[in-house]
């Protein structure tokens, strides 16, 4: 059996545990699947590990074979190495287009049902309303040819009926449509708070692999101008699309009380106009998805230039980032003059084929008045019905732009709205505080990352940290030390072997528990929140007193610095924290970690950011935080891991050494000359 993965369009494997056994061995079984993909394979498939009959494995293992994977054709390949390589069939572009949600959305809209009903009420009134004034302007026309020859005192009065009405009829119709504007304006704003509330609560819970392969200035893009986009498109829409919607029917029922004839004829060319318009639409829509993805890539590339604006002033890299952000918007710019061609060709187009029904209307109204089959009033009648008939399906056309913008602006939201983690946030096991030792093992881990599968960071890694030890990895850049501090921490699983925490795969540990109490995590560059010192310590363990924010900043050495400040915890550190030194920093983070009272400390060169004056602080802090708890470190600088109960050197993934800073000394080996190399370098 084999785990199967989709990465993108290509879905690979790799062997699960105690399965390594070749493939060609079971040639004669017919071979079971696993197979869950990441994405856009379709939700059924996205949703779980689901068995995939793959046939005869003959077949499978003779050459290209076919399989089912969510309702999409597969095709599956072995290569050299025996493993399988499966590819999306080329045509059907499954990863492509994400596709609108109505379910999703449907739930998005569901508590505004009311609001929604109560508003098509209110268009439904004007519409009932539009039926009678076509009417009402036919008897007034009628009134008025009776006296164009001869004025008469009887005309004031005859005409007053008919004015009262139209005035009322206009006023109520006002009344309603302002009512239901009201209403769908606070359905808009509605569904799309709950859509941004769902999206960031979906983005926030995604694996640690999803942010490795997406940029934070698209993501951002989704929940800001994606939203934005649907909330004005379906406000729009819906209220002008009701409106026209429901101006049409009316009319049209006026328009067949005046002469069912003519209404005949209109009816015949409707169809051809909808049919045109809906083709037109879905070009339309595929530009604007393209206009839109371009739009985010530009954001992508300003938000990270505004974000690192510190290292592209230190590279002297603002023009080569000015002209990398000019392209993307030309790009965009470019694609977005297309769409609004093609919106206005469109508009042009539905404009000159509304003005032709007018023309044929008048043409075959006329006749009919020729031959006493229709009065002057009737005409107008029929011309106002039309007019708003004309001037609803004009707006309609407007609206297929805004529609089409719409749609795609939601299927990004809910693309990412719906995609399902790997390692969920909650649910799993909680080891109770006071039975929790702290004892860490690795075992046989092999381990690539999701973005570069195949390329093994980690392979058949062992290793055990015992509890209250601090053990330290060692070795050269790239040999996958802070790897083994993601895994523990769970932010990625190991693709073999599996790690304990006190006997238990923490697989079956609920993650939330595990990185919010089990572990405390400090790293090289802490990332410091724009808010209080107070709050950012707080982060560490949510509703902590004042007392145990101060009592956390004194253990990690933090306490005095943070009180010479004017405004003591009370003081605001910018963003990132851009407003501390490097070591101060450095000791807020380890207040955030200690406050939650961790079993297990990681510290991932916490200090090789720092001088050595910094060093020596932050050092003896982390040596008091370190008391009574299991610690991993990984760092380069020996000062730092000399003191450690055990030295693990590692190396392109695998352990070459372990033992003593004195006994590795002796041994000669590796960490004696990565040693060497580092007292040569002080030099
Ligand atoms: N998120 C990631 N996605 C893909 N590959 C990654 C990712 N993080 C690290 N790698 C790769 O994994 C390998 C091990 O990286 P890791 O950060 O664990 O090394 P390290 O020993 O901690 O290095 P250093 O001492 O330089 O920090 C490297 O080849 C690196 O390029």
């Amino acid at each position: 059996m084999m785990i199967l993965r989709c990465i993108g369009m290509r879905i690979w494997c790799s062997h699960a545990p105690g399965t390594s056994g070749s493939l060609a061995r079971r040639s004669h079984q017919a071979l079971c699947v696993y197979a869950r993909a990441q994405n856009g394979l379709g939700r059924a498939a996205q949703r779980a590990w689901r068995p995939v009959r793959v046939g005869q494995a003959v077949a499978f293992l003779m050459g290209p074979a076919l399989l089912s994977l969510g309702g999409h054709v597969v095709y599956c390949q072995l290569d050299l190495n025996n493993n399988a390589n499966l590819f999306l069939e080329p045509k059907k572009k499954l990863h492509a287009e994400p596709q609108f949600n109505w379910r999703e959305f449907w739930k998005l809209l569901r508590p505004q049902l009311w609001a929604l009903l109560a508003a098509s009420l209110l268009a439904f009134g004007a519409a009932i309303l539009n039926i009678q004034i076509p009417l009402v302007l036919g008897e007034l026309v009628n009134v008025v040819s009776r006296y164009t020859r001869e004025y008469t005192g009887r005309y004031l009065q005859d005409m007053q009926k008919p004015v009262m009405k139209l005035l009322s009829f206009y006023a109520l119709q006002g009344l309603l449509t302002s009512g239901y504007i009201v209403l769908l304006s606070r359905v808009g704003e509605r569904v799309a708070a709950r859509m941004r509330k769902t999206l960031f609560k979906s983005l926030l819970r995604q694996d640690v692999a999803f942010f490795d392969a997406k940029k934070t200035g698209m993501l951002v893009n989704r929940l800001t101008s994606d939203v934005q986009e649907f909330k004005s498109s379906f406000k729009q829409v819906v209220a002008q699309g009701l409106r026209s919607v429901t101006q049409i029917a009316g009319c049209f029922i006026s328009l067949y009380l005046i002469s069912p004839r003519l209404t005949g004829l209109l009816v015949v060319v409707m169809p051809t106009l909808v049919g045109g318009g809906a083709l037109i639409g879905s070009l339309l829509r595929r530009l604007s998805r393209h206009a839109q993805e371009q739009v985010a890539k530009a954001t992508g590339v300003a938000d990270e230039a505004l974000g690192n604006v510190r290292t592209v002033r230190a590279f002297a890299m603002e023009d080569r980032e000015e002209e990398l952000y000019s392209i993307e918007v030309d790009k965009s710019c470019q694609m977005n003059e297309v769409l609004g061609m093609g919106i206005a060709v469109f508009q042009g187009l539905s404009n000159v084929f509304l003005n032709c029904i007018v023309l044929g209307t008048i043409f075959t109204g006329g006749s009919l008045m020729a031959k006493n089959k229709l009065s002057a009033g009737d005409l107008m009648s029929f011309l106002v019905a039309a007019q708003t008939v004309q001037r609803s399906m004009a707006s309609i056309s407007v609206l297929f732009g805004q529609v089409v913008r719409g749609l795609s602006a939601g299927a990004r939201v809910f693309e990412f709205i719906m995609l399902e983690p790997q390692v969920f946030l909650h649910g799993g096991k909680k080891i109770p505080f006071h039975s929790l030792v702290g004892q860490v093992s690795f075992q046989n881990v092999t381990f690539s990352y999701p973005t570069r599968p195949g390329d093994e960071v980690l392979k058949n890694f062992s290793l055990t940290l015992p509890p209250f030890k601090t053990v330290a990895i060692v070795g050269q850049s790239g040999g996958g030390k802070s790897t083994v501090a993601a895994l523990l921490e769970r932010f990625y699983d190991p693709n073999q072997g599996a790690v304990f925490l006190d006997g238990v795969d923490i697989r079956m540990l609920d993650p939330s528990w595990l990185r919010g109490q089990a572990i405390g995590f400090i790293s090289q560059e802490p990332v410091l929140f724009g808010t209080t010192i107070m709050e950012n310590i707080r982060f560490g363990k949510p509703g902590a007193s004042d007392e145990e924010v101060y009592a956390a900043a004194e253990q990690a050495n933090a306490d005095g610095f943070i009180r010479s400040f004017p405004e003591g915890y009370s003081t605001v550190v910018g963003e990132r924290g851009v407003t501390l030194s490097g070591g101060q920093k450095q000791r807020v983070a380890i207040a955030r970690a200690l406050i939650k009272n961790p079993r297990i400390l990681i510290l991932d060169e916490a200090t090789s950011a720092l001088d050595a004056e910094s060093e020596q602080v932050v050092q003896a802090a982390l040596d008091r935080a370190a008391t009574g708890r299991t610690v991993l470190v990984i760092a380069h600088r020996l000062s730092t891991i000399m003191g450690a109960d055990l030295i693990v050197v590692l190396s392109q993934g695998r352990v070459v050494e372990a033992g003593t800073h004195s006994a590795l000394l002796n041994k000669g080996g590796f960490y004696a000359e990565l040693i060497r190399r580092q007292a040569k370098e002080l030099k």
